[in-house]
């Protein structure tokens, strides 16, 4: 797959799934993306993919770190121009890639989540695979790696988007695909086995029509996969933050697991279940020289680690798995 044939490599591979049906709804709200005014960022981006050596890797790894080709595929010259060609997709912040081995520590060892995550969901293994909010695209690549059919990661953050296909278009025989598109933007498919959502939820407005959204993606009895942040608390405590949360301007509602478990069965899923929980260390996510900007360290109180600079509690991430 190439950046410039990703929509209708999407649409082939539509074709003999269930979200056939939603073709046309998908192809409007792409093509409504490609003809909003592009920003300059954008195009810069789309050239640099273009600029990506176009070699064939000599193999691949989908393990912990996302590793595309060997080391001496390219020479060192070839190397360094390709370090700096991925250096303009900075911030990386989800990973970490190692691609012809020029590896890039993200800002996130989000290998951690997936290493929390994955012993508590059911088998993807011929599953059809959605991912609401996938980043970079990292663990689009490890469900991947568990043998989904098909995967599919919306995310509206266009450098994101940009970013995974510095990737997967390596790979064009995975059933991969990026939509640079919000949750909102889907129609109700009712098609997933399994739906994930990490990450998102405390930065949305309305957090109960967000787990309808979910759920409207989900067949009867798919899975739900669900990390948000929480407190500590009892059902009835939920914290909405004043401006800021460890520094984010766009943090809405952090539930207690409790209060989170209550949301799951007021928007009708069954089975609802804390897995996970977990305060992130200052070891999974920290500055690095992909991403250079502050990070964790700097969002918390310097003199006491249980808070954030704000007083709130420190982050706490949970994960939880429903039924539809
Ligand atoms: N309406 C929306 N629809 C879909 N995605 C959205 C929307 N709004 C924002 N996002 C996207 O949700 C992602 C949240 S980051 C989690 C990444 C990964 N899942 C992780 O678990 O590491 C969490 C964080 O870093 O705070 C971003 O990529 C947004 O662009």
């Amino acid at each position: 797959m190439s950046i410039n044939t990703w929509k209708n490599d999407f649409y082939r591979a539509i074709l003999d799934t269930p979200l056939c049906k939603y073709l046309d709804s998908f192809a409007q709200c792409l093509n409504n993306w490609e003809n909003k005014v592009q920003h300059a960022e954008q195009k810069r981006w789309h050239k640099q993919l273009a600029q990506l050596p176009n070699i064939n890797p000599s193999n691949f790894s989908l393990g912990d770190t996302i590793k595309i080709g060997a080391n001496d595929d390219l020479s060192d010259g070839e190397k360094i121009r390709l370090q700096k060609i991925l250096q303009n997709f900075m911030p990386w912040r989800k990973g970490p890639f190692d691609l012809f081995g020029v590896n890039i520590d993200t800002e996130w060892r989000s290998d951690w989540k997936w290493q929390r995550v994955l012993p508590h969901i059911s088998s993807l293994e011929n599953k059809l695979v959605l991912d609401v909010g996938c980043g970079s695209g990292y663990h689009l690549f490890r469900m991947m790696s568990e043998k989904a059919s098909q995967v599919i990661g919306v995310d509206p953050t266009s450098l994101f988007f940009y970013q995974f296909h510095c990737f997967k278009q390596y790979l064009p025989s995975l059933n991969l695909h990026y939509l640079p598109l919000g949750i909102e933007d889907l129609p109700e498919t009712k098609s997933f086995d399994t739906v994930f959502s990490m990450g998102v939820l405390y930065h949305r407005l309305d957090p109960l029509l967000f787990l309808k959204q979910l759920k409207q993606q989900l067949v009867k009895d798919g899975q739900l996969v669900l990390e948000t942040l929480v407190i500590d608390g009892d059902q009835n405590q939920v914290l909405v933050p004043g401006e800021r949360y460890a520094q984010m301007r766009n943090v809405f509602f952090i539930p207690s697991a409790e209060a989170m478990l209550v949301w799951l069965a007021k928007v009708g899923f069954k089975d609802a279940e804390l897995v996970d929980s977990n305060v992130t260390s200052l070891e999974e996510q920290r500055s690095t020289p992909w991403m250079t900007n502050h990070s964790l360290e700097d969002f918390l109180d310097p003199q006491d680690h249980s808070k954030t600079v704000e007083g709130y509690p420190a982050p706490k991430r949970a994960t939880f798995v429903a039924r539809n």
